[in-house]
């Protein structure tokens, strides 16, 4: 499980992230959702290592792994998905996911057996999980739609065996439909026993997706909501984010990971609610799902 405890973190500028405490069980999702500039993507480069804490500890399954480098924090487990994709125009679908893929270090002494227990992730399972991704094996990162392009960077991640994956606007710019397939795939990496720590200014995106959400107002923890309650009162996370008044029906569904198929909102409703809450989010820009 990722835990962490009085994250204060910033830049030359000054403190942006302030003593922030959350916690992700192995297998759930905790969404942090806040306007922009609220210190969201700081909170997950700070995560990822690749922004030092001023203080606060960041722990995987109890070891402490604030402060070290990316590489370092990649290797104890945590993937990070960042906002944008950030995947290599020039090279092909395969390319990426050759140089992606991390093989778990065998630990000394066990007979060269994986020193992780999680079942590996190589390309052959990433590609069973987005099958969309083989079709386009041949493809350049140019080439392919944002859909794809966001599908290519969780697939990165997922070579190097997280056990926890940092998800960053993770359906910012993305079609209705394919903003689904994601929360769709967040739901199935959770039955997967990863915890998923996600960052969005989407309400709805996180009521859809989360067992938690916390609200983070100018770096600071303002609310967090369990999954019960949740879901029985969308609204008042709504107006944790001071947004105007959530249209009546506008969140349907169960939460990703506890859905028994895996699925959520596969129906239109997941959609509709999307874009009725997006609309509402104050400057959404243009990569509002
Ligand atoms: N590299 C940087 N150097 C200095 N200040 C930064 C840097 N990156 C972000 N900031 C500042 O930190 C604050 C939080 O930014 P951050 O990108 O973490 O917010 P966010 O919630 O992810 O917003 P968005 O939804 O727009 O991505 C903002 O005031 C921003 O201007």
């Amino acid at each position: 499980m990722l835990e962490l405890t009085g994250l204060t973190a910033g830049y030359d500028g000054g403190t942006v992230l302030h003593e922030l405490d959350l916690s992700v069980p192995a297998g759930s999702v905790h969404a942090v959702v806040g306007h922009n500039g609220a210190g969201k993507t700081t909170l997950v480069n700070t995560v990822a290592g690749l922004l030092r804490p001023d203080a606060g500890t960041v722990r995987v399954n109890g070891r402490d792994v604030g402060g070290r480098p990316a590489h370092q924090v990649a290797r104890a487990g945590i993937g990070l998905v960042p906002q944008g994709r950030r995947v290599f125009a020039g090279l092909t679908v395969g390319e990426h996911l050759r140089l992606s893929y991390r093989p778990p270090r065998p630990a000394k002494g066990d007979g060269g057996r994986a020193a992780r227990r999680e079942r590996t992730w190589t390309p052959e399972r990433v590609l069973e999980l987005l099958p969309r991704l083989g079709e386009r094996r041949g493809h350049r990162g140019s080439e392919l739609s944002g859909g794809e392009q966001q599908m290519l960077a969780l697939a990165r991640a997922l070579l190097g065996t997280p056990r926890v994956l940092l998800l960053d606007e993770p359906t910012e710019g993305l079609a209705p439909v394919v903003a689904r397939r994601i929360r769709e795939l967040i739901g199935t990496l959770a039955q997967e026993g990863i915890s998923v720590l996600l960052v969005s200014p989407s309400p709805a995106l996180a009521v859809q997706c989360a067992d938690t959400v916390t609200v983070l107002t100018s770096g600071r923890v303002t609310a967090r909501f369990e999954g019960g309650p949740l879901r029985s009162d969308p609204g008042a996370l709504h107006a944790a984010l001071e947004l105007s008044p959530l249209p009546s029906a506008a969140v349907d569904g169960p939460p990703a990971s506890k859905a028994s198929t895996g699925t959520v909102g596969t129906g239109e409703d997941g959609a509709e609610a999307d874009g009725a809450l997006k609309a509402s989010v104050p400057d959404a820009g243009p990569g509002a799902p």
